[in-house]
């Protein structure tokens, strides 16, 4: 298992999670502002502790943080290429190819020059993106990673975590829209004020199952394929 979540809690926000994730899986967490999908993310980082049970991993792990905006001068090829040389025992940095096919994997290769803090939100996302990858990572975490991408570039992301999938990659991606990741979604994470729910898309999504979790009326829509939480 690439990662596994025993009896875990981090009181008040979730309790009694059993969870694991197997390579090339693709796990969706869904749920409402502040019921803790980024402390899930951070209990798997090890920047959360858990208050019960336990979370592991061997696995190597990419992370695509929330957006925040960069302030820093460093060029994009700088940041990426810090990213590549962290956890590598050589003291060698990472070959200015490997950099340069990362930042072009993600679609940045036309930024590469450019100093982080003078990039667009989207286009400093890209960057987070070769981050992410600079690990070679076989388990990828990323919170809310097609927030500020326009339809395009966030076609483009969902493709690149559908090839890291292919490739073996275990993806675990918080989101407040499951819709552009349909495709891709093996099961969803529901975290709710009133406990959460582990299951493939159809099980989930019901008005049934999330009126329960929010301990009121809820209503899943399906209006052209798209599924719409009201
Ligand atoms: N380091 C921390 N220590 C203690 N509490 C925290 C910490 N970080 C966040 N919290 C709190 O934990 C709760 C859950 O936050 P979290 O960011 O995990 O929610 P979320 O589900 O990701 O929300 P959103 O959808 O708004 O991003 C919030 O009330 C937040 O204030």
């Amino acid at each position: 298992m690439l990662l596994t979540f025993t009896d875990a809690a981090v009181d008040p926000l979730w309790k009694g999670l059993n969870l694991e994730l197997r390579q090339g899986e693709f796990l969706a967490v869904l749920g409402p502002n502040g019921v803790g999908k980024s402390t899930l993310i951070g209990t798997i980082l090890g920047t959360r502790k858990l208050t019960h049970g336990s979370v592991k991993t061997d696995a190597r792990v990419g992370y695509i943080p929330q957006q925040r905006i960069f302030d820093v001068p460093l060029r994009a090829r700088d940041m990426v290429s810090l990213s590549a040389a962290h956890g590598v025992v050589s003291k060698r940095g990472p070959a200015k190819g490997d950099v340069d096919k990362l930042l072009a994997r993600v679609g940045a290769s036309g930024i590469a020059d450019r100093r982080v803090g003078e990039l667009s939100g989207g286009q400093q996302q890209l960057v987070r993106q070769a981050q992410a990858l600079a690990t070679r990572p076989q388990l990828l975490l990323a919170d809310e990673p097609l927030l500020s991408l326009d339809p395009g570039v966030a076609q483009r992301t969902v493709s690149l975590f559908g090839e890291l999938k292919a490739e073996g990659v275990g993806v675990v991606v918080v989101t407040h829209d499951v819709n552009p990741l349909m495709g891709l979604v093996d099961r969803i994470l529901y975290l709710a004020p009133n406990g959460h729910t582990i299951g493939t898309v159809g099980d989930v999504m019901q008005s049934e199952k999330l009126s329960e979790l929010y301990n009121a009326p809820v209503t899943v829509a399906r209006i052209n394929d798209r599924i719409v939480v009201v």
